[in-house]
């Protein structure tokens, strides 16, 4: 049995509906050590058998049986296999990858070997030396002559050891030196125990062949032999072919993403202008969240949680406190608590401290004939932070504190140190517990200042002194708001819970708001803005997208080629694939570390020109936005290249082969 046989090979091309047969039943059987010429007229079905032989066609009936065994062509994997490891393609137009240099062109086909890099390099060189191309091996294929580039062809056929080499009219394109070297290296080649098929026009490449097959009109018509084959020499096998490593095609795409440098700077360039707007405004979101919060902890204590009566008994989440409490103020006297609810606080984990505190409305304060009023007398507890003070201290028996615009309507522009320690009556409206209006009123003297702009217009009295004015005009004293201390900030949410869901009789006992709610719904509308901005951001990053796919689609297009001639050396359409998947990978990746670096650096300038306004950092990028930023560019990177890849991996080889 031959090495190579083919038995009964029948193949049509099919122009609609109508059968055009181009093989019409075709046995031959091929030595190692031959060199075989195929000749016939044009349009004979040379190239058509050729690539049946070389495994590019599958679409044919017939056996290929190679060293005994049957190629099940129906199964693209053997095929695939068999082309990687079997085959050497030379061509009329030599089919270089013009972006690669010579060297890179014969690393490509031993990049799909079991040899290290050391050793696949050293194999490279030797072959291209082996050609007459040692001194050549940066050029690009567009820097060499045609006989030159015929014999980068000759070392890449070579260069995966395959014991079939198919050469589609090696010298149609060469000059008669040319031709001739091109010629020896074949005869070589058949020498060196290779089996050499060539199809060719050309009596001169059949006279230097051991044999020419003839064939007319479908079928082989005439098998000659001009000499003996060449004795097959004792060969051991130093490596085996492999599949293509996840590795080398990333290398591959980089090269080639190097090669189309300013067009591919750009595409980077215009994707990592959408990862920084993304990123650069949830930074901004996250700088404005942590602003407010640190302006909101600087005046309220964070481990104080405020509490009312809830009067309708209904349970109340943390958004509905807030709302219930704003109510509240319109009616303070439904929001009496009694000792027996503080009580109840009082045993909770985690709770130190419950102070009681009234909310009163509508009071004036009086100093000669100078007034102020206000809507909210409220009594000091440690809610409060020393950060709203001015001036002064917090008020004890007898004292209270007042805004500074309050201070000016009383006494004047005088400072606000000037006004501690000065008098003033103040007059409000409380109820009798047979819910009667009465009015209470007292002397006190001031002895702190707020800051009217970072708290509010607000007054602040003490407990006790407010009880005893309450007392005495035979108002009801039950405090009508607490504020309840936790012993640590991570307790406060849990205590909170725990308050919430306190009951007499069935009914929720209190509205609960504790900074960290209230600083949640702050956060909320602030991160609703950012995530907008995050979004229109975003769309920016859409249009990346479908950039990414264009330029893959253009490259698809620019290189069918090459792919026609990377499937010839037994990349698989999976490796296909890869390459174009991987390219724009690499493209998210590059662009995402530069869309960082640009939003770094424009965070950086934004904070430092805002820093002395607001003594913030605005801009807060962290870790997950970086996550997400690198996320979001390799995921839609992926997804733009995932069309364009499966077209490319669905290419017909011998198609694209045939494409300009
Ligand atoms: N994809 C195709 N679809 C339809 N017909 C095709 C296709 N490829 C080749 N043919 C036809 O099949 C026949 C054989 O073509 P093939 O290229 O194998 O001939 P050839 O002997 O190599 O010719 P030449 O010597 O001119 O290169 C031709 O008539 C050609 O027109």
């Amino acid at each position: 049995m031959a090495f190579l046989e083919l038995i009964d090979i029948h193949k049509s091309y099919f122009l609609g509906k109508e059968e055009l047969p181009v093989l019409k039943g075709i046995s031959l059987g091929f030595e190692k050590g031959e060199f075989v010429s195929i000749l016939g007229e044009s349009g004979g079905g040379k190239s058509t058998l050729m690539n049946i032989i070389g495994g590019l066609d599958r679409e044919f009936s017939g056996d290929l049986l190679v060293d005994g065994q049957k190629l099940d062509h129906t199964q693209e994997k053997q095929v695939d296999d068999y082309r990687r490891a079997r085959i050497g393609y030379i061509y009329q137009s030599y089919n270089l990858i013009s972006h690669l240099t010579v060297l890179e062109n014969v690393l490509i086909s031993l990049e799909m070997t079991t040899l290290n890099r050391q050793q696949r390099l050293e194999r490279a060189k030797q072959l291209l030396h082996q050609v007459g191309l040692g001194d050549q091996l940066k050029k690009h294929p567009n820097q060499l002559s045609g006989g030159q580039k015929q014999r980068v062809a000759i070392a890449r056929a070579l260069a995966s050891d395959p014991q079939i080499i198919l050469a589609d009219e090696p010298t149609g394109a060469l000059d008669s030196k040319n031709t001739q070297e091109v010629l020896e290296l074949l005869k070589q080649i058949a020498a060196d125990g290779r089996l050499v098929i060539a199809v060719t026009h050309s009596q001169e490449v059949a006279s230097h062949g051991t044999r020419v097959v003839h064939m007319e009109d479908g079928v082989i018509d005439s098998d000659r032999r001009l000499r003996a084959a060449y004795p097959v020499p004792e060969r051991k096998v130093e490596f085996e072919s492999r599949t293509l490593t996840a590795m080398a095609s990333y290398q591959n795409a980089f090269k080639h993403l190097f090669y189309h440098f300013q067009q591919n700077s750009l595409i980077v360039l215009g994707t990592a202008i959408g990862i920084f707007a993304v990123l650069l405004f949830s930074g901004l979101g996250n700088g404005v969240n942590s602003y407010i919060q640190d302006q909101i902890d600087s005046l309220a204590n964070p481990q104080v949680v405020t509490i009312t009566n809830n009067p309708a008994g209904k349970y109340l989440s943390e958004q509905k406190a807030q709302a219930s409490v704003q109510q509240a103020s319109n009616d303070p006297t439904q929001r009496t608590i009694t000792q027996k609810q503080v009580n109840k606080l009082k045993k909770i984990k985690h709770v130190t401290k419950v102070q009681t505190g009234y909310q009163l409305s509508n009071y004036t304060l009086n100093v000669g004939n100078k007034k102020a009023t206000g809507s909210t007398l409220q009594t000091y507890t440690a809610a409060y932070t020393s950060n709203v003070l001015k001036q002064g201290s917090w008020p004890h028996q007898g004292e209270i504190v007042l805004d500074r615009s309050m201070g000016e309507q009383l006494f004047g522009n005088i400072s606000a140190k000037k006004m501690i320690g000065k008098k003033v009556q103040l007059n409000y409206n409380w109820l009798t517990s047979a819910s009667q209006p009465v009015q209470a009123s007292g002397s006190y003297k001031i002895s702190g200042i707020i800051d009217g702009k970072k708290a509010g217009t607000m007054m602040l009295a003490n407990y006790a002194s407010i009880k005893t004015s309450l007392q005495k005009a035979k108002a009801m004293t039950s405090p009508n708001f607490l504020s309840v201390k936790v012993n640590s900030m991570d307790q406060v949410e849990a205590a909170a819970k725990k308050m919430r869901h306190l009951k007499t009789d069935g009914k929720y006992d209190f509205a609960v708001i504790t900074i960290g709610s209230l600083l949640k719904t702050v956060n909320r509308y602030v991160s609703l803005a950012s995530t907008v901005l995050a979004a229109i951001a975003g769309i920016s990053l859409l249009v990346s997208a479908l950039m990414i796919i264009v330029t893959m689609y253009m490259s698809v297009a620019e290189r069918t080629k090459e792919i026609g001639i990377l499937r010839a050396l037994g990349e698989r359409r999976k490796d296909i694939r890869r390459l174009f998947t991987s390219e724009s990978l690499l493209l998210g990746f590059f662009a995402a570390i530069l869309g960082l670096v640009i939003a770094w650096a424009a965070g950086g300038i934004l904070n430092h020109a805002l820093y002395g306004l607001i003594k913030y950092n605005i801009v807060q990028m962290n870790l997950s936005n970086v996550i997400f930023a690198f996320v979001a560019a390799m995921v839609i990177a992926f997804i733009a290249a995932l069309l364009p890849a499966r077209k490319a991996s669905r290419l017909n080889p011998i198609d694209a082969l045939s494409a300009e």
